[in-house]
C-alpha cells in the first residue's frame, strides 16, 4: 500500500482556492439531469464522488459535457425522462449520489439497480426505503435489509403525507424532498426522532430553489413540497468551495501560523461546514471573514466542548487540531460518525492513540487530552478521505508523520497534499 511520509511544516502560509462543494456539485448535476432545459455549472467538484454521479446520469441517458479539467458541466436536461440504464449504477461510496438517486429512480418509470463499494453496503438506507415504501414506491433489498444494493422498479407516485426517520442521516430526508416535485400530487413530510446535520437541508432547499422548486420548513419538524412540477434550469450556476474542505486549511493556518487566505468560501456561504472557522474562533484562530473568502492567522490554541451534530465532516478535523490545544476538546452529539465512510469515532480514537492522545471514545462523543509528546507512527485511513486528511495537521504541527493510502482523498480533493504542500513552508 502506499504511504505518504509527510515531514514537520514549520510554517503554512499564502493563498488556496477551494475545489468546488461536494454536496452542492452533486445536488446540482442530479437537478440539471432532471430539469428542462440545459444547465452551464461552473466550479465543479472533479473527485470520485462526482465522477459516480456523472457515470450514473450518462447511464441514463443524460448527456453532458465536460471542460478539459472537469470543472465546467454542460448538462441537457431530460425534463424527468430518465432512461433505464443497462447494467447496475456503480455510486462508490458516495451518500450524495446513492441516497437522492434512491428516492428520484423510485419516481421516474424504469429498472434501476444502486450498487456501491463493500463499505456502501454497510451504509444504512433504510429509514429512506421505509419512507419511499409508505408512498408506493418499489423497493427491493438484493442482499441485507435496510442496505444497499438496491432494486428499483421506477413508477409514477401519488405523494401525499408521510413520516420519515432523521435521526441518522439528513441525506434521507434530502433525497425524499428532492424527488417530491415529482410525485403527481403534494407532499407533506414529518420528522420522526430529532433531525442530524440539519445544515445540509438548507442547502438541499437551496439548490432546488436554484431550480424552481420552493419547500416549505416548518422549523426542521415537517415540509412540505408542490406535486407534478418539472424542475427548471437556471442556465447557468456556480459551485462555491467545498467548506468542509475548507476545515484543513483553516485548522493549518491556526496551528502552524504564516496567514492562509482560503478563497471559495466565506460569509455569504449556503454551507453548513462553515460553522467550523467559528468554532476555530473559539479555539483562538485569529479570521477575517469576506463574502467569498477567509483569511486565517494562528492563535493560542484553547481545548474547546462542542455540540459538533450541524457540522459532523469539517468537526473530524477538530478533533486533531485538539493534539495541540493547551487542555482537553470534547466534540459531542456526533454518532452518525459511526455510518459514514468507516465508524470515525472507532478510527479517529485509535488513530489519535497512536499519535500519543489521550482518548475516550463514547457512543456519539469523543473527548480528546493532547499529548505530552507526538508519537512517530503511521496512520491507517480506512478508505476515509477525511482522516488522511485530518491527520496531516500532525505534519502541520511540527511532527513527522506517515499517511497510509493517502490516494483516499479522491474521494472528494483529489489534490489535496498537493495544495497543503503549496503552502507549507
Ligand atoms: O447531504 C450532504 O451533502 C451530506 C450530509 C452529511 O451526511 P449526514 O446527513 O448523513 O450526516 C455529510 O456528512 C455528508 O458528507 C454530506
Ligand atoms: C460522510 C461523507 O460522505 P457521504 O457524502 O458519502 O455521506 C463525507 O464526505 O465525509
Amino acid at each position: 500500500m502506499e504511504q505518504l511520509a509527510l515531514k514537520p511544516i514549520s510554517k503554512v502560509s499564502g493563498s488556496v482556492t477551494l475545489p468546488g462543494s461536494k454536496s452542492l456539485s452533486n445536488r446540482i448535476l442530479l437537478l440539471a439531469a432532471l430539469a428542462e432545459g440545459t444547465t452551464e455549472v461552473h466550479n465543479l467538484l472533479d473527485s470520485d464522488d462526482i465522477r459516480h454521479m456523472l457515470d450514473a446520469l450518462e447511464h441514463m441517458g443524460v448527456n453532458v459535457t465536460l471542460n478539459q479539467d472537469k470543472t465546467v458541466a454542460t448538462v441537457k436536461g431530460c425534463a424527468g425522462a430518465l432512461k433505464t440504464p443497462l447494467k447496475p449504477l456503480f455510486l462508490g461510496n458516495a451518500g450524495t449520489a446513492y441516497r437522492p438517486l434512491t428516492a428520484v429512480l423510485a419516481a421516474t418509470q424504469g429498472e434501476f439497480e444502486l450498487v456501491g463499494e463493500p463499505r456502501m453496503e454497510e451504509r444504512p438506507v433504510g429509514h429512506l426505503v421505509d419512507a419511499m415504501r409508505a408512498l408506493g414506491a418499489d423497493i427491493e433489498y438484493l442482499k441485507n435489509p435496510d442496505y444497499p444494493p438496491l432494486r428499483i422498479n421506477g413508477k409514477s407516485l401519488n405523494g401525499g403525507e408521510v413520516e420519515i426517520d432523521g435521526s441518522i442521516s439528513s441525506q434521507f430526508l434530502t433525497a425524499l424532498l428532492m424527488a417530491s416535485p415529482l410525485f403527481s400530487g403534494d407532499t407533506r413530510i414529518q420528522i420522526k426522532g430529532e433531525l442530524v446535520s440539519k445544515p445540509y437541508i438548507d442547502i438541499t432547499i437551496g439548490v432546488m430553489a436554484h431550480f424552481g422548486v420552493e419547500v416549505n420548513n416548518d422549523n426542521y419538524q415537517s415540509f412540505s413540497v408542490k406535486g407534478g412540477q418539472t424542475y427548471q434550469s437556471p442556465k447557468r450556476i456556480m459551485v462555491e468551495g467545498d467548506a468542509s474542505s475548507a476545515s484543513y486549511f483553516i485548522a493549518a493556518a491556526a496551528i502552524a501560523g504564516g496567514e492562509v487566505e482560503i478563497n471559495g468560501v466565506g460569509k455569504q456561504s449556503v454551507q453548513g461546514d462553515i460553522g467550523f472557522a467559528n468554532v476555530m474562533e473559539q479555539v483562538g484562530a485569529k479570521i477575517d471573514w469576506y463574502d467569498e473568502k477567509l483569511v486565517v492567522r494562528k492563535g493560542e490554541l484553547k481545548g474547546v466542548d462542542i455540540d459538533a451534530n450541524a457540522i459532523p465532516d469539517a468537526a473530524m478535523t477538530l478533533a486533531t487540531v485538539a493534539l495541540f490545544a493547551d487542555g482537553p476538546t470534547a466534540i459531542r452529539n456526533i454518532y452518525n460518525w459511526r455510518v459514514k465512510e468507516t465508524d470515525r469515532l472507532a478510527a479517529m480514537a485509535t488513530e489519535l492513540r497512536k499519535v500519543g492522545a489521550q482518548v475516550v471514545e463514547g457512543h456519539d462523543f469523543i473527548e480528546i487530552t493532547p499529548p505530552t509528546k507526538i508519537n512517530l507512527t503511521d496512520i491507517d485511513t480506512y478508505n476515509d478521505h477525511r482522516i488522511a486528511m485530518c491527520f496531516s495537521m500532525v505534519a502541520v504541527g511540527g511532527h513527522e508523520v506517515l499517511i497510509n493510502d493517502p490516494g483516499c482523498t479522491a474521494k472528494t480533493f483529489p489534490t489535496y497534499f498537493d495544495v497543503l504542500a503549496s503552502i507549507s513552508v
